[in-house]
Formats: structure tokens, sequence, C-alpha cells
């Protein structure tokens, strides 16, 4: 039987983290290990795909940029579109894994799977979680079953979508949760189990473009919390802020000292976009606040975080709320 060409491309974290000793799981040093080190700890990576890898960052995923993510989306698409590609993972710090995900599950122009894997443990560390998630995603990446799925998320024997899942747990190697929609199933056997799909356009059926982009807009996140003011929105707006993610309290609930400069930031042309720090659920349109007066737009489901992800996407396409409001009900 034919093995498929996966390609791994990393960009550091944890999973190539290294400790002082094998029980030092916090005060590691992330993004220490190359590439052809983390295959070469999983020689049975061999028997299920034929593995090559590329370097293309080596950060701790807090420090992951938008330019770092148009860099690797750029590369993923070149890669992809080469007939000897059949699939792709990237290993990543857990930190940002869930942006990066998303962003590259709007930017793929191909139906070929892409895994991204972590670990929350570094490689020295006793039972590091690592080297079977990184076999897990190499699985899944060779996997006739994965195209078409959209990017996917491979940690702890389980597979998530890239819009749904979030990291929820600072540091237990089960801290990837797709809370109430579900996760996409399970490594088992070795074999990729699928149960579910996102209903959510993704990849090839996207309207976005990154192949002549340097920059996206400048978009930040204003969280909310009671005693909460408009300072930090007004210096995101001083400082160049074309589009705001709101992440309010509940069900993206404005405070009283906030909402009028929220209402003003909008009038001179920043893009506003009403989310929860909730985690769960849809924020209603015109329910917290009257959108449709106030022209505002609300983020569904996604979380504030990747709420800038598709914000920023479709400023580069359009600023009328209505048709930003047409994509954050279809991706
Ligand atoms: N577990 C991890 O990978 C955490 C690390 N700070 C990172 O995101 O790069």
């Amino acid at each position: 039987q034919k093995l498929p060409n996966v390609m791994i491309l990393a960009t550091g974290g944890t999973i190539a983290g290294t400790g002082a000793t094998s029980t030092t799981t916090v005060g590691y040093t992330a993004a220490t290990v190359g590439v052809q080190q983390l295959i070469n700890a999983v020689p049975e990576l061999r028997k299920v795909a034929n593995v090559s890898g590329e370097q293309v960052f080596q950060i701790a995923s807090e420090s992951m940029t938008n330019e770092h993510w148009l860099t690797l989306g750029k590369r993923v698409n070149t890669l992809l579109a080469q007939p000897n590609v059949d699939g792709i993972v990237i290993t990543h710090g857990t930190d940002t894994l869930e942006e990066t995900a998303y962003f590259l599950n709007l930017v793929v122009k191909s139906r070929k799977p892409v895994v991204l894997v972590g670990a929350m443990r570094p490689s020295t560390a006793l039972s590091a979680d690592g080297p079977i998630n990184l076999y897990n995603a190499v699985l899944i990446a060779g996997s006739q079953d994965a195209v078409g799925k959209g990017v996917l998320v491979a940690l702890g024997d389980q597979i998530h979508s890239a819009r749904d899942v979030t990291k929820a747990n600072t540091s237990t190697p089960d801290a990837f949760k797709t809370a109430e929609l579900g996760m996409m199933g399970y490594v088992q056997g070795p074999k990729a189990h699928f149960y579910r799909v996102s209903t959510r356009k993704h990849t090839t059926e996207t309207e976005f473009d990154i192949s002549s982009l340097n920059a996206l807009p400048q978009v930040d996140i204003v969280y909310g919390y009671a005693n909460m003011n408009a300072v930090a929105l007004n210096a995101f707006i001083a400082a160049g802020a074309k589009g705001i993610i709101h992440a309010g309290t509940g069900d993206g609930s404005l405070a009283a000292k906030v909402k009028p400069d929220l209402i003003a930031a909008r009038k001179s042309g920043t893009i506003i976009v009403r989310s929860s720090r909730v985690g769960q659920g849809i924020l209603a349109r015109n329910g917290e606040a009257n959108d449709d007066e106030l022209d505002f737009v609300v983020a569904d489901t996604l979380n504030p975080q990747k709420a800038r992800i598709l914000l920023m996407l479709a400023m580069t396409k359009t600023s009328n709320t209505k048709e930003l409001q047409r994509m954050f009900y279809t991706y």
C-alpha cells in the first residue's frame, strides 16, 4: 500500500520545548527543538506516511503575529498545490493554536488535510504528549476521511474543527475542548474516526485570498468587566484600530460608560463587532444592543480571538456592515 506524503511545518511551541529535568512541566523553554529532531523522536511516523519537515518559525505561540500567519498561509497554499503533497501537519504552541487554525481554515485553498498539533508538556517531560499528538496528526493528515473537512486540530486523541475548538485549561494535557458544539472525532486504532462536521464554510469555499496581501487591517479586542470604562477602546482607536471586537459580558452587553464611545467610534468609521467573553452560545443580534440602528456587527458563536481573525480578513474585502454580518453568519 502506498503511503501518503505528509509535510510537517514546525513553528515552535511547547511541543518543541525543553525543560531542565523530566519533571519540569512549568518554567521550561518553548521552541528549542528543531523539526528534524521532532520527526526523529517518533520513528512510528514512517509506518503511516512519508514525512518530511520544514522549519517555518521557531517561536512560542503567544508571539504569533498577523505577518507570521500570512507567511504560513502562503506557504501552506504553495505546498498543497504540489501533487506530491497529500497533507500538512503544523506543529504549534498551544496558546494561540486555535487562532492560527481558524485563520488557515479561512485562507487555505485546498481540500487536502491541514492538521495543527501542539503539546501541553515539553519534549523532555515524563509522559510528554508531543510524540503521540504528532503521530495522531500525521495519521489524520494522511487520511482520505480528513479530505474536505477544513483545518483540523489534533490533541489528546481527539480531532477538533478549527472554528469551534478552544484552549480551555492552562496546563492539563486535555486542554483543548469543543465544548457544546462537539469535537469531530477520535484517533484510535491507528485510524482517524470522524463523527461530526461543522456546517460553516471553510478553505476552498471561502471568499478570502491572501496571495497578494502583505498586511491585515488592525483589529483589537476590548475586554468587558464590571467597572469597565472606555479608556482601552479609545486608546486602540487612537493607535489606528480599524475594527474593534468588544468581548462583552454575557450576551455581549455594553457597559453604560462604554456604549457612547462605541457609538461614537462607529460614527467615525471604526467597525464594531459585539462578541462575548462567556465562551458558549450565540451572540443575539439586536439583543443587548440595537445593532441595526447602531450599525454594529455581531460575532455569532465565534469567541473574541476568532472574531478578530474573521473581521481582519473580511475587512480586506469590504467595510459594508451588512456584508460583514453575512460573513459572520457564513464562516
Ligand atoms: N503549551 C504551549 O505550547 C504553550 C506555549 N506558551 C506556546 O503556546 O507556545
